[in-house]
């Protein structure tokens, strides 16, 4: 793997010791139940003619600063994409390279009332007990054999998971798991490119499998989408939503930029 993942999922691995030398293993934290339900909040704009747009609330990406964001700033921003019609707030909660902070979900989750989906790099159930998010994302090319398994925990401590997928490879993990959502990742974690055809491949993979077993998954692409053509194309696919952060920030409009992705389908 490229150094930048290695760096990050060390640098995860010392909060993860953080975290336990704090002992909050014990002080297991459910989700709250009223129950912020993304998948049903996907086929309502759907039926809308809309786009289901995640829009992420994203302070930077490795080596790529977006803007200054803390809890106050954070909580405005997902104001304005609930206003403009997004279905769901992603907020970076990761600290060293996405200069994200725990602080800025539970003040957008404060906020708004949409799903909130917790953007972080996942690979020790202790992660569960930091804070209570509607959804949770884990990686599949991260979590290799352990994705089974953390998506179960994540289930049973009330969390939607969103596994996230790369190649055909990892898809392959993630629908041998209980997760009702498989995110598609346009971007290449090994080398932070970005493919929008990564999505337009693996779909037909995932539509193939839920006919033949009779299941309904819910696709979102995600990353590297900039433009109403970009959204189109991969919604066209079979894409149930699309998860945006960086084209949605850099503009300085939030509200505009995330409807105009929302309204990506009017004539
Ligand atoms: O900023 P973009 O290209 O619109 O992408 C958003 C989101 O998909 C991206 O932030 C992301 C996708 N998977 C991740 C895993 C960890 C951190 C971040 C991500």
């Amino acid at each position: 793997m490229h150094a930048v993942i290695n760096d990050i999922v060390s640098s995860t691995e010392k909060r993860v010791q953080n975290l336990n030398t704090k002992t909050e293993r014990s002080s297991a934290k459910k989700r709250s139940s009223n129950k912020r339900d993304i998948v049903a909040a996907i086929k309502e704009k759907k039926l809308q003619g809309k786009v289901a747009v995640i829009s992420e609330v994203k302070p930077a990406s490795p080596g790529k600063k977006l803007r200054d964001i803390n809890p106050e700033d954070a909580a405005m921003i997902a104001s304005e994409m609930e206003k403009a019609g997004a279905v769901a707030i992603s907020v970076l909660t990761e600290p060293e390279f996405f200069h994200g902070s725990t602080d800025n979900l539970i003040s957008v989750r404060k906020k708004i009332s949409l799903p909130v989906l917790r953007k972080d790099f996942i690979i020790d159930e202790i992660q569960f007990n930091e804070i209570e998010s509607d959804l949770i994302l884990l990686i599949a090319g991260i979590l290799g054999d352990k994705l089974g398994k953390m998506t179960d925990m994540a289930i049973s401590k009330g969390f939607e998971p969103l596994v996230e997928v790369h190649n055909e490879n990892e898809l392959k993990n993630a629908l041998e798991t209980k997760t009702r959502i498989i995110g598609i990742n346009n971007r290449d974690l090994s080398n932070l490119g970005i493919d929008l055809a990564t999505t337009l491949q693996l779909i037909p993979l995932v539509k193939d499998f839920d006919r033949i077993n009779g299941q309904e998954h819910t696709i979102i692409s995600e990353s590297g989408m900039h433009t109403i053509d970009d959204v189109k194309m991969v919604v066209k696919a079979g894409a149930d939503a699309v998860l945006v952060g960086t084209s949605i920030i850099k503009s300085g409009e939030i509200y505009a930029k995330t409807k105009e992705l929302v309204d990506a389908l009017d004539d």
